[in-house]
Protein backbone atom coordinates (compact mmCIF):
# COMPACT_ATOMS: atom_id res chain seq x y z
CA UNK A 1 0.00 0.00 0.00
CA UNK A 2 1.43 3.24 -1.03
CA UNK A 3 1.90 5.68 2.07
CA UNK A 4 -0.82 8.20 0.96
CA UNK A 5 -3.63 5.79 0.50
CA UNK A 6 -2.35 4.03 4.19
CA UNK A 7 -2.46 8.14 5.59
CA UNK A 8 -5.83 8.38 3.84
CA UNK A 9 -7.28 4.81 5.18
CA UNK A 10 -5.82 5.40 8.72
CA UNK A 11 -7.48 9.06 9.29
CA UNK A 12 -10.89 7.85 7.54
CA UNK A 13 -12.66 7.76 10.91
CA UNK A 14 -11.34 11.46 12.05
CA UNK A 15 -12.57 12.60 8.86
CA UNK A 16 -16.48 11.27 9.36
CA UNK A 17 -16.07 11.99 13.16
CA UNK A 18 -14.92 15.91 12.02
CA UNK A 19 -17.80 15.90 9.23
CA UNK A 20 -20.58 14.81 11.83
CA UNK A 21 -19.37 17.56 13.92
CA UNK A 22 -19.17 20.27 11.56
CA UNK A 23 -23.15 18.85 10.17
CA UNK A 24 -24.58 18.77 14.07
CA UNK A 25 -23.09 22.22 14.72
CA UNK A 26 -24.54 23.48 11.13
CA UNK A 27 -27.36 21.82 12.25
CA UNK A 28 -28.21 23.65 15.32
CA UNK A 29 -27.04 27.26 14.25
CA UNK A 30 -29.55 26.22 11.53
CA UNK A 31 -32.00 25.62 13.97
CA UNK A 32 -31.43 28.07 16.48
CA UNK A 33 -30.39 31.34 14.32
CA UNK A 34 -31.76 30.73 10.69
CA UNK A 35 -34.94 28.65 10.69
CA UNK A 36 -37.08 30.88 13.58
CA UNK A 37 -35.90 34.51 11.19
CA UNK A 38 -36.19 33.25 7.69
CA UNK A 39 -37.91 30.07 7.14
CA UNK A 40 -40.23 28.81 9.74
CA UNK A 41 -44.44 29.29 8.96
CA UNK A 42 -44.77 31.09 12.68
CA UNK A 43 -42.36 34.02 11.79
CA UNK A 44 -44.40 36.30 11.12
CA UNK A 45 -47.53 35.98 13.97
CA UNK A 46 -47.59 38.58 16.41
CA UNK A 47 -45.36 38.30 19.55
CA UNK A 48 -42.28 40.33 21.42
CA UNK A 49 -39.70 41.14 20.25
CA UNK A 50 -36.53 38.79 20.98
CA UNK A 51 -33.94 40.19 23.72
CA UNK A 52 -32.00 37.12 24.49
CA UNK A 53 -30.55 35.40 21.03
CA UNK A 54 -29.34 32.39 23.53
CA UNK A 55 -32.63 31.70 26.08
CA UNK A 56 -35.27 33.50 23.80
CA UNK A 57 -38.16 35.09 26.26
CA UNK A 58 -37.16 32.21 28.57
CA UNK A 59 -35.42 34.38 31.10
CA UNK A 60 -38.17 36.46 31.12
CA UNK A 61 -41.05 34.22 31.96
CA UNK A 62 -39.22 32.39 34.63
CA UNK A 63 -38.35 35.75 36.21
CA UNK A 64 -41.83 37.27 36.20
CA UNK A 65 -43.37 33.89 37.53
CA UNK A 66 -46.94 33.20 37.05
CA UNK A 67 -47.39 33.72 33.63
CA UNK A 68 -47.66 37.51 34.31
CA UNK A 69 -45.33 38.37 31.69
CA UNK A 70 -47.70 36.93 28.96
CA UNK A 71 -50.82 38.33 30.71
CA UNK A 72 -49.14 41.23 29.47
CA UNK A 73 -48.50 39.57 26.01
CA UNK A 74 -52.10 38.85 25.01
CA UNK A 75 -53.05 42.17 26.35
CA UNK A 76 -50.83 43.77 23.31
CA UNK A 77 -50.99 41.02 20.86
CA UNK A 78 -54.22 39.25 20.78
CA UNK A 79 -55.17 35.59 20.94
CA UNK A 80 -52.50 34.12 19.10
CA UNK A 81 -48.46 35.33 20.51
CA UNK A 82 -45.13 33.57 18.62
CA UNK A 83 -42.19 33.35 21.26
CA UNK A 84 -38.97 32.11 21.62
CA UNK A 85 -37.17 29.45 23.73
CA UNK A 86 -34.16 28.89 24.11
CA UNK A 87 -32.02 28.29 21.37
CA UNK A 88 -34.47 29.37 19.08
CA UNK A 89 -37.13 26.74 19.94
CA UNK A 90 -40.40 28.31 19.04
CA UNK A 91 -43.98 28.22 21.49
CA UNK A 92 -47.39 29.35 20.42
CA UNK A 93 -49.85 30.71 23.23
CA UNK A 94 -53.48 29.98 21.50
CA UNK A 95 -56.53 31.17 23.48
CA UNK A 96 -59.62 31.04 21.16
CA UNK A 97 -61.34 28.29 22.41
CA UNK A 98 -61.25 26.61 18.59
CA UNK A 99 -58.04 26.21 19.16
CA UNK A 100 -57.95 25.37 22.66
CA UNK A 101 -60.30 22.41 21.46
CA UNK A 102 -58.39 20.66 18.98
CA UNK A 103 -55.29 20.75 21.15
CA UNK A 104 -56.86 19.84 24.58
CA UNK A 105 -59.78 17.78 23.52
CA UNK A 106 -60.13 16.41 19.51
CA UNK A 107 -56.82 15.50 19.09
CA UNK A 108 -55.46 15.34 22.23
CA UNK A 109 -53.30 12.62 21.39
CA UNK A 110 -51.23 14.86 18.63
CA UNK A 111 -50.56 17.17 21.22
CA UNK A 112 -48.96 15.24 24.19
CA UNK A 113 -47.00 17.33 27.01
CA UNK A 114 -43.62 17.10 25.75
CA UNK A 115 -41.13 14.22 26.60
CA UNK A 116 -38.64 16.69 28.60
CA UNK A 117 -41.86 17.66 30.85
CA UNK A 118 -43.17 13.60 30.66
CA UNK A 119 -39.51 12.63 32.04
CA UNK A 120 -39.49 15.11 34.95
CA UNK A 121 -42.78 14.04 35.98
CA UNK A 122 -42.95 10.47 35.61
CA UNK A 123 -39.83 10.82 37.85
CA UNK A 124 -41.38 13.58 40.92
CA UNK A 125 -45.04 12.09 40.40
CA UNK A 126 -44.59 8.88 39.30
CA UNK A 127 -45.39 6.90 35.61
CA UNK A 128 -49.12 7.49 36.88
CA UNK A 129 -51.78 9.59 35.08
CA UNK A 130 -50.10 12.72 34.97
CA UNK A 131 -47.05 11.78 32.94
CA UNK A 132 -48.87 8.62 31.14
CA UNK A 133 -50.13 9.66 27.51
CA UNK A 134 -52.04 8.06 24.28
CA UNK A 135 -53.89 4.77 25.00
CA UNK A 136 -51.84 4.07 27.52
CA UNK A 137 -53.77 6.74 29.64
CA UNK A 138 -57.03 5.88 28.30
CA UNK A 139 -56.88 2.47 29.75
CA UNK A 140 -55.32 3.94 33.05
CA UNK A 141 -57.86 6.59 33.39
CA UNK A 142 -60.97 4.61 32.43
CA UNK A 143 -59.48 2.36 35.37
CA UNK A 144 -59.15 5.29 38.14
CA UNK A 145 -62.36 7.04 37.03
CA UNK A 146 -64.57 5.00 39.68
CA UNK A 147 -62.76 5.73 42.77
CA UNK A 148 -63.86 9.63 41.87
CA UNK A 149 -67.50 9.16 41.40
CA UNK A 150 -69.34 11.85 43.32
CA UNK A 151 -70.51 8.73 45.47
CA UNK A 152 -66.90 8.22 46.91
CA UNK A 153 -66.06 11.73 47.33
CA UNK A 154 -69.07 12.74 49.14
CA UNK A 155 -67.95 9.61 51.86
CA UNK A 156 -64.86 11.35 52.03
CA UNK A 157 -66.14 14.49 52.97
CA UNK A 158 -66.23 13.38 56.76
CA UNK A 159 -62.37 12.57 56.47
CA UNK A 160 -61.55 16.43 55.23
CA UNK A 161 -62.62 17.75 58.94
CA UNK A 162 -60.38 15.36 61.21
CA UNK A 163 -57.42 17.50 60.09
CA UNK A 164 -59.78 20.48 60.01
CA UNK A 165 -60.55 20.91 63.45
CA UNK A 166 -56.80 19.62 64.37
CA UNK A 167 -55.69 22.57 62.40
CA UNK A 168 -58.80 25.19 64.04
CA UNK A 169 -57.69 23.84 67.43
CA UNK A 170 -54.07 24.63 66.72
CA UNK A 171 -54.64 27.84 65.57
CA UNK A 172 -56.74 28.86 68.40
CA UNK A 173 -54.26 27.84 70.77
CA UNK A 174 -51.04 29.42 69.25
CA UNK A 175 -53.34 32.58 69.54
CA UNK A 176 -54.55 32.07 73.00
CA UNK A 177 -50.60 32.03 73.64
CA UNK A 178 -49.86 35.65 72.21
CA UNK A 179 -48.76 38.35 73.88
CA UNK A 180 -52.43 39.89 73.10
CA UNK A 181 -54.64 37.03 71.96
CA UNK A 182 -57.72 39.40 71.13
CA UNK A 183 -54.89 41.11 68.19
CA UNK A 184 -54.60 37.41 66.74
CA UNK A 185 -51.28 35.95 65.42
CA UNK A 186 -49.86 36.30 62.10
CA UNK A 187 -48.89 32.76 60.87
CA UNK A 188 -47.35 31.79 57.97
CA UNK A 189 -50.76 30.66 56.13
CA UNK A 190 -49.27 28.68 53.25
CA UNK A 191 -47.13 26.64 55.52
CA UNK A 192 -50.40 25.71 57.55
CA UNK A 193 -52.96 25.10 54.17
CA UNK A 194 -49.99 22.88 52.73
CA UNK A 195 -49.75 20.48 56.17
CA UNK A 196 -53.61 20.43 56.25
CA UNK A 197 -53.75 19.31 52.34
CA UNK A 198 -51.32 16.88 52.81
CA UNK A 199 -52.87 15.22 55.89
CA UNK A 200 -56.39 15.30 53.72
CA UNK A 201 -54.79 14.09 50.59
CA UNK A 202 -52.91 11.18 53.13
CA UNK A 203 -56.22 10.11 54.50
CA UNK A 204 -58.57 10.21 51.51
CA UNK A 205 -55.90 8.83 48.77
CA UNK A 206 -54.37 6.65 51.08
CA UNK A 207 -55.77 5.95 54.45
CA UNK A 208 -52.64 7.13 55.46
CA UNK A 209 -52.47 9.29 58.94
CA UNK A 210 -48.72 11.39 59.02
CA UNK A 211 -50.76 13.68 61.18
CA UNK A 212 -48.49 16.50 60.10
CA UNK A 213 -50.06 19.00 61.65
CA UNK A 214 -49.04 18.44 64.93
CA UNK A 215 -46.15 15.86 64.11
CA UNK A 216 -43.20 17.34 61.70
CA UNK A 217 -41.27 14.22 62.00
CA UNK A 218 -43.95 11.65 60.07
CA UNK A 219 -41.00 9.85 57.26
CA UNK A 220 -43.49 10.79 54.23
CA UNK A 221 -43.97 14.13 55.44
CA UNK A 222 -40.35 14.27 56.11
CA UNK A 223 -39.39 13.50 52.34
CA UNK A 224 -41.96 15.05 50.63
CA UNK A 225 -41.18 18.50 52.33
CA UNK A 226 -37.37 17.90 50.73
CA UNK A 227 -38.98 17.15 47.44
CA UNK A 228 -41.10 20.01 46.95
CA UNK A 229 -38.37 22.29 48.79
CA UNK A 230 -36.69 21.89 45.44
CA UNK A 231 -39.24 23.49 43.34
CA UNK A 232 -38.29 26.70 41.62
CA UNK A 233 -38.30 27.46 37.69
CA UNK A 234 -34.05 26.76 37.85
CA UNK A 235 -34.04 23.52 39.06
CA UNK A 236 -36.65 22.62 36.67
CA UNK A 237 -34.44 23.57 33.77
CA UNK A 238 -31.56 21.69 35.96
CA UNK A 239 -33.42 18.27 36.03
CA UNK A 240 -34.96 18.92 32.43
CA UNK A 241 -31.41 18.90 31.26
CA UNK A 242 -29.90 16.07 33.83
CA UNK A 243 -32.72 13.71 32.71
CA UNK A 244 -32.24 14.42 29.11
CA UNK A 245 -29.38 12.07 29.34
CA UNK A 246 -30.31 8.73 27.64
CA UNK A 247 -31.24 6.30 30.51
CA UNK A 248 -30.73 9.24 33.29
CA UNK A 249 -34.31 9.34 34.43
CA UNK A 250 -34.51 5.08 35.01
CA UNK A 251 -30.71 5.67 36.70
CA UNK A 252 -31.71 8.07 38.58
CA UNK A 253 -34.92 5.86 40.64
CA UNK A 254 -32.30 2.62 40.38
CA UNK A 255 -30.72 1.56 43.61
CA UNK A 256 -27.26 1.74 42.18
CA UNK A 257 -28.68 5.62 41.64
CA UNK A 258 -29.56 5.78 45.03
CA UNK A 259 -26.43 4.43 46.22
CA UNK A 260 -24.34 7.14 44.17
CA UNK A 261 -26.26 9.99 45.41
CA UNK A 262 -24.05 11.79 47.01
CA UNK A 263 -21.53 12.22 43.88
CA UNK A 264 -23.75 15.03 42.71
CA UNK A 265 -23.02 17.22 45.54
CA UNK A 266 -19.51 17.36 43.83
CA UNK A 267 -20.69 18.55 40.45
CA UNK A 268 -21.00 21.90 40.34
CA UNK A 269 -24.70 23.24 40.56
CA UNK A 270 -26.21 19.98 40.81
CA UNK A 271 -26.09 18.90 44.38
CA UNK A 272 -29.70 19.49 44.56
CA UNK A 273 -29.68 15.81 42.52
CA UNK A 274 -28.62 14.26 45.28
CA UNK A 275 -31.67 15.59 47.88
CA UNK A 276 -34.08 14.87 44.84
CA UNK A 277 -32.73 11.12 44.44
CA UNK A 278 -32.82 10.84 48.18
CA UNK A 279 -36.14 12.18 49.01
CA UNK A 280 -37.95 10.15 46.28
CA UNK A 281 -36.10 7.04 47.34
CA UNK A 282 -37.50 7.62 50.84
CA UNK A 283 -41.40 8.40 49.43
CA UNK A 284 -41.15 5.13 46.77
CA UNK A 285 -40.10 3.35 50.35
CA UNK A 286 -43.20 4.63 52.16
CA UNK A 287 -45.50 3.70 49.18
CA UNK A 288 -44.62 0.38 49.17
CA UNK A 289 -44.92 0.54 52.38
CA UNK A 290 -48.63 1.33 51.68
CA UNK A 291 -49.40 -0.82 49.33
CA UNK A 292 -48.38 -4.00 51.03
CA UNK A 293 -50.72 -2.77 53.85
CA UNK A 294 -53.57 -1.93 50.89
CA UNK A 295 -53.12 -5.58 49.62
CA UNK A 296 -53.10 -7.54 52.73
CA UNK A 297 -56.42 -5.61 53.17
CA UNK A 298 -57.68 -6.74 49.83
CA UNK A 299 -57.29 -10.10 50.49
CA UNK A 300 -60.08 -9.71 53.72
CA UNK A 301 -63.44 -9.87 52.77
CA UNK A 302 -65.68 -7.08 53.94
CA UNK A 303 -68.66 -5.28 53.08
CA UNK A 304 -68.71 -2.10 51.29
CA UNK A 305 -69.72 0.00 53.92
CA UNK A 306 -67.36 -1.26 56.30
CA UNK A 307 -64.64 -1.35 53.78
CA UNK A 308 -62.28 1.29 53.50
CA UNK A 309 -62.81 4.39 51.24
CA UNK A 310 -59.16 6.27 50.48
CA UNK A 311 -58.84 6.26 46.96
CA UNK A 312 -55.72 3.65 46.57
CA UNK A 313 -58.05 0.88 48.71
CA UNK A 314 -60.95 1.40 45.99
CA UNK A 315 -58.19 0.92 43.38
CA UNK A 316 -57.17 -2.42 45.04
CA UNK A 317 -60.24 -3.85 45.24
CA UNK A 318 -61.60 -2.60 41.38
CA UNK A 319 -58.09 -4.01 40.14
CA UNK A 320 -58.96 -7.83 42.04
CA UNK A 321 -62.54 -7.93 39.77
CA UNK A 322 -62.64 -8.51 36.04
CA UNK A 323 -61.76 -6.27 33.28
CA UNK A 324 -63.59 -6.11 30.02
CA UNK A 325 -60.39 -4.85 28.26
CA UNK A 326 -57.80 -6.87 30.03
CA UNK A 327 -55.84 -4.00 31.70
CA UNK A 328 -54.81 -4.34 35.44
CA UNK A 329 -53.21 -1.61 37.47
CA UNK A 330 -49.62 -3.12 38.47
CA UNK A 331 -48.11 -3.01 41.53
CA UNK A 332 -45.54 -0.26 40.50
CA UNK A 333 -48.55 1.57 38.88
CA UNK A 334 -50.29 1.77 42.02
CA UNK A 335 -46.49 2.66 43.79
CA UNK A 336 -46.61 5.26 41.02
CA UNK A 337 -50.15 6.78 41.70
CA UNK A 338 -49.17 7.82 45.44
CA UNK A 339 -46.27 9.83 44.04
CA UNK A 340 -49.13 11.42 41.36
CA UNK A 341 -51.70 12.43 44.10
CA UNK A 342 -49.06 13.49 46.48
CA UNK A 343 -47.57 15.56 43.42
CA UNK A 344 -51.13 16.81 41.89
CA UNK A 345 -53.61 16.90 44.63
CA UNK A 346 -51.50 18.53 47.48
CA UNK A 347 -49.70 21.35 46.55
CA UNK A 348 -52.18 22.86 44.11
CA UNK A 349 -54.95 22.39 46.80
CA UNK A 350 -52.61 24.34 49.45
CA UNK A 351 -51.71 27.17 46.95
CA UNK A 352 -55.57 27.40 46.07
CA UNK A 353 -56.56 27.73 49.86
CA UNK A 354 -53.53 30.16 50.19
CA UNK A 355 -54.84 32.22 47.33
CA UNK A 356 -57.94 32.22 48.62
CA UNK A 357 -57.06 33.66 52.02
CA UNK A 358 -54.95 36.33 50.74
CA UNK A 359 -58.26 37.30 48.56
CA UNK A 360 -60.66 37.71 51.11
CA UNK A 361 -58.16 39.35 53.46
CA UNK A 362 -57.43 42.03 50.64
CA UNK A 363 -61.05 42.18 50.34
CA UNK A 364 -62.61 42.58 54.21
CA UNK A 365 -66.21 42.84 52.99
CA UNK A 366 -66.61 40.18 50.89
CA UNK A 367 -64.95 37.75 53.72
CA UNK A 368 -67.47 39.03 55.74
CA UNK A 369 -69.94 38.25 53.30
CA UNK A 370 -68.91 34.65 53.55
CA UNK A 371 -68.61 34.42 57.02
CA UNK A 372 -72.33 35.53 56.98
CA UNK A 373 -73.19 32.72 54.85
CA UNK A 374 -71.08 29.76 56.72
CA UNK A 375 -70.92 30.86 60.65
CA UNK A 376 -74.62 29.54 61.05
CA UNK A 377 -73.85 25.77 59.60
CA UNK A 378 -70.24 25.99 62.41
CA UNK A 379 -72.44 27.29 64.88
CA UNK A 380 -74.51 23.19 64.45
CA UNK A 381 -71.98 21.68 63.62
CA UNK A 382 -68.42 21.58 63.29
CA UNK A 383 -68.63 18.64 60.31
CA UNK A 384 -71.04 20.08 57.61
CA UNK A 385 -72.02 17.22 54.99
CA UNK A 386 -71.01 17.46 51.45
CA UNK A 387 -74.11 18.43 50.19
CA UNK A 388 -74.34 21.08 52.95
CA UNK A 389 -71.62 22.54 51.88
CA UNK A 390 -72.14 22.70 48.05
CA UNK A 391 -75.14 24.39 48.18
CA UNK A 392 -73.55 27.49 49.33
CA UNK A 393 -73.43 30.49 46.50
CA UNK A 394 -70.69 32.76 48.37
CA UNK A 395 -68.65 29.64 49.20
CA UNK A 396 -68.71 28.46 45.65
CA UNK A 397 -68.29 32.18 43.86
CA UNK A 398 -65.76 32.52 46.02
CA UNK A 399 -63.86 29.85 45.50
CA UNK A 400 -64.21 29.86 41.63
CA UNK A 401 -63.13 32.87 41.57
CA UNK A 402 -60.28 32.79 43.51
CA UNK A 403 -59.13 29.55 40.58
CA UNK A 404 -60.18 31.84 38.06
CA UNK A 405 -58.02 34.95 38.96
CA UNK A 406 -54.80 32.96 40.82
CA UNK A 407 -55.12 29.22 39.38
CA UNK A 408 -52.91 26.96 41.06
CA UNK A 409 -51.36 25.88 37.81
CA UNK A 410 -51.00 28.81 35.87
CA UNK A 411 -49.72 27.02 32.63
CA UNK A 412 -48.91 23.69 31.14
CA UNK A 413 -47.34 23.11 28.01
CA UNK A 414 -48.04 20.46 24.98
CA UNK A 415 -46.08 19.88 21.66
CA UNK A 416 -47.35 19.34 18.03
CA UNK A 417 -46.23 15.75 17.37
CA UNK A 418 -47.20 16.74 13.92
CA UNK A 419 -48.34 19.68 11.03
CA UNK A 420 -51.54 21.08 10.45
CA UNK A 421 -53.60 24.23 10.85
CA UNK A 422 -55.39 24.94 14.36
CA UNK A 423 -57.90 28.31 14.11
CA UNK A 424 -56.21 29.23 10.87
CA UNK A 425 -52.54 28.96 11.73
CA UNK A 426 -50.53 26.84 9.86
CA UNK A 427 -48.47 24.96 12.92
CA UNK A 428 -45.35 23.13 12.02
CA UNK A 429 -44.47 19.90 13.74
CA UNK A 430 -42.74 20.31 16.72
CA UNK A 431 -44.23 23.44 18.00
CA UNK A 432 -44.26 24.02 21.68
CA UNK A 433 -47.55 25.50 23.44
CA UNK A 434 -47.61 27.21 26.18
CA UNK A 435 -51.29 26.13 27.30
CA UNK A 436 -51.47 29.18 29.48
CA UNK A 437 -54.51 28.54 32.14
CA UNK A 438 -54.02 31.96 34.15
CA UNK A 439 -53.97 34.22 30.79
CA UNK A 440 -56.97 32.35 29.57
CA UNK A 441 -59.30 32.86 33.30
CA UNK A 442 -58.20 36.37 33.19
CA UNK A 443 -58.52 37.13 29.14
CA UNK A 444 -60.67 40.46 28.79
CA UNK A 445 -61.96 39.64 25.99
CA UNK A 446 -64.45 36.86 27.75
CA UNK A 447 -64.24 38.41 31.35
CA UNK A 448 -64.46 42.43 30.79
CA UNK A 449 -62.41 45.08 31.46
CA UNK A 450 -62.17 44.02 35.03
CA UNK A 451 -61.06 40.37 34.04
CA UNK A 452 -58.45 40.21 36.63
CA UNK A 453 -59.91 41.65 39.32
CA UNK A 454 -61.29 39.66 42.32
CA UNK A 455 -65.26 39.81 42.39
CA UNK A 456 -66.95 36.40 43.12
CA UNK A 457 -70.46 37.98 42.19
CA UNK A 458 -69.34 37.46 38.71
CA UNK A 459 -70.01 33.99 38.90
CA UNK A 460 -74.20 34.84 39.64
CA UNK A 461 -74.31 36.67 36.41
CA UNK A 462 -71.97 35.05 33.94
CA UNK A 463 -70.85 37.54 30.79
CA UNK A 464 -72.49 36.07 27.31
CA UNK A 465 -69.14 35.53 25.92
CA UNK A 466 -68.28 33.32 28.69
CA UNK A 467 -67.49 28.99 27.25
CA UNK A 468 -67.83 26.56 30.20
CA UNK A 469 -64.93 24.53 29.03
CA UNK A 470 -62.78 27.21 28.29
CA UNK A 471 -63.22 30.73 30.07
CA UNK A 472 -62.04 29.10 33.19
CA UNK A 473 -59.36 26.99 32.45
CA UNK A 474 -58.21 26.12 36.27
CA UNK A 475 -58.24 22.21 35.73
CA UNK A 476 -57.24 22.27 32.02
CA UNK A 477 -59.86 20.58 29.70
CA UNK A 478 -60.51 17.13 27.65
CA UNK A 479 -59.39 13.70 28.52
CA UNK A 480 -56.49 14.66 30.75
CA UNK A 481 -58.62 17.36 32.73
CA UNK A 482 -57.72 16.61 36.23
CA UNK A 483 -59.29 14.04 37.77
CA UNK A 484 -59.20 15.09 41.36
CA UNK A 485 -61.04 18.69 40.12
CA UNK A 486 -64.54 17.90 42.40
CA UNK A 487 -62.17 16.21 45.12
CA UNK A 488 -60.66 19.76 44.75
CA UNK A 489 -63.10 22.28 44.95
CA UNK A 490 -64.90 20.09 47.72
CA UNK A 491 -61.77 19.94 50.01
CA UNK A 492 -61.33 24.01 49.10
CA UNK A 493 -64.76 24.93 50.40
CA UNK A 494 -64.61 22.55 53.85
CA UNK A 495 -61.44 24.19 54.57
CA UNK A 496 -62.06 27.71 53.47
CA UNK A 497 -65.81 27.83 55.08
CA UNK A 498 -64.26 26.22 58.31
CA UNK A 499 -61.62 28.97 58.34
CA UNK A 500 -63.77 31.98 58.07
CA UNK A 501 -66.41 30.31 60.33
CA UNK A 502 -63.91 30.87 63.22
CA UNK A 503 -60.77 33.42 62.29
CA UNK A 504 -60.49 36.53 60.21
CA UNK A 505 -57.86 36.78 58.21
CA UNK A 506 -55.48 40.20 57.66
CA UNK A 507 -52.67 41.34 55.72
CA UNK A 508 -49.72 41.02 58.25
CA UNK A 509 -48.36 44.55 57.56
CA UNK A 510 -49.68 47.75 55.71
CA UNK A 511 -48.42 47.33 52.39
CA UNK A 512 -48.13 44.02 51.97
CA UNK A 513 -48.20 42.36 48.53
CA UNK A 514 -48.48 39.24 47.38
CA UNK A 515 -45.53 37.18 45.36
CA UNK A 516 -46.70 34.48 43.33
CA UNK A 517 -43.21 32.27 42.17
CA UNK A 518 -43.96 29.24 39.94
CA UNK A 519 -42.24 26.02 38.56
CA UNK A 520 -44.93 23.84 37.93
CA UNK A 521 -47.47 25.24 40.60
CA UNK A 522 -47.82 29.23 41.46
CA UNK A 523 -47.37 29.24 45.29
CA UNK A 524 -46.53 32.54 47.63
CA UNK A 525 -42.68 32.77 48.02
CA UNK A 526 -43.14 34.50 51.22
CA UNK A 527 -45.20 31.46 52.92
CA UNK A 528 -48.34 34.50 52.97
CA UNK A 529 -48.08 35.85 55.98
CA UNK A 530 -51.60 36.92 57.65
CA UNK A 531 -52.88 38.45 60.28
CA UNK A 532 -55.02 35.61 62.30
CA UNK A 533 -57.98 37.05 65.02
CA UNK A 534 -60.50 34.82 66.45
CA UNK A 535 -63.99 35.15 66.14
CA UNK A 536 -65.47 32.33 67.40
CA UNK A 537 -64.24 30.93 70.89
C1 LIG B 1 -57.42 23.09 43.39
C2 LIG B 1 -56.89 21.94 43.17
C3 LIG B 1 -56.38 21.42 41.86
C4 LIG B 1 -56.02 22.06 40.71
C5 LIG B 1 -56.07 23.56 40.42
C6 LIG B 1 -55.60 21.06 39.75
C7 LIG B 1 -55.19 21.33 38.45
C8 LIG B 1 -54.81 20.38 37.53
C9 LIG B 1 -54.36 20.65 36.19
C10 LIG B 1 -54.22 22.03 35.56
C11 LIG B 1 -54.07 19.47 35.61
C12 LIG B 1 -53.56 19.26 34.17
C13 LIG B 1 -52.05 19.33 34.10
C14 LIG B 1 -51.55 19.10 32.71
O1 LIG B 1 -52.11 18.30 31.97
O2 LIG B 1 -50.54 19.71 32.34
C15 LIG B 1 -54.35 18.43 36.57
C16 LIG B 1 -54.20 17.09 36.34
C17 LIG B 1 -54.37 16.12 37.31
N1 LIG B 1 -54.81 16.30 38.59
FE1 LIG B 1 -55.37 18.04 39.44
N2 LIG B 1 -55.69 19.84 40.34
C18 LIG B 1 -56.17 19.99 41.62
C19 LIG B 1 -56.43 19.01 42.55
C20 LIG B 1 -56.23 17.67 42.35
C21 LIG B 1 -56.52 16.65 43.34
C22 LIG B 1 -57.10 16.88 44.73
C23 LIG B 1 -56.16 15.47 42.79
C24 LIG B 1 -56.31 14.14 43.46
C25 LIG B 1 -55.57 13.21 43.52
C26 LIG B 1 -55.64 15.75 41.44
C27 LIG B 1 -55.18 14.82 40.54
C28 LIG B 1 -54.81 15.08 39.24
C29 LIG B 1 -54.36 14.06 38.32
C30 LIG B 1 -54.20 12.57 38.62
C31 LIG B 1 -54.11 14.71 37.10
C32 LIG B 1 -53.66 14.06 35.79
C33 LIG B 1 -54.92 13.76 35.00
C34 LIG B 1 -54.65 13.11 33.64
O3 LIG B 1 -53.65 13.44 33.01
O4 LIG B 1 -55.49 12.30 33.24
N3 LIG B 1 -55.72 17.10 41.22
N4 LIG B 1 -54.79 19.01 37.74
Amino acid sequence: MEFGEALRTATRPLNVLIEIIVFFILYVLFNWLVYPRYFSPLRNLPGPPLENTILGHFGAIIKSGGSTLQMGWVKEYGGVVRSVGPLGKERLLMLRPEALHKILVSDWMDYPKPNFLRKILGLVAGYGLLAVTGNEHRQMRKAMNPAFSLPNLMAQTDMYFDAINTLVGVLKAQIARAPEPSKGKVFPMYEWMSKITLDVICATGFGYYPNSLLNPDDELTDAYDDLIGLQSGLNLAKFSGVVALPGMARFLTSETGYKFRNLWKVVPGLASVSTFIDSLYRLRRVSRKMLAEKLADSAVNVDDFSAKKDIMSLLVRARNGETKDGYKLSDEALVDQVLTFLGAGHETTASGLSWSLWLLATHPEVQQRLRDEVAPIFAETDRPEYRVLKDLTMLDCVVMESLRVLPPVPMTVREATKSDWIAGVYVPKGTLFQIPLRVVNTWEETWGPDADQFRPERWLDLPSTYNPTFSMMSFIAGPKACIGRTMGISEMKAVLAAMVANFEFAPSYEGQIAHPTAAITMKPADNMPLLVTLVRK
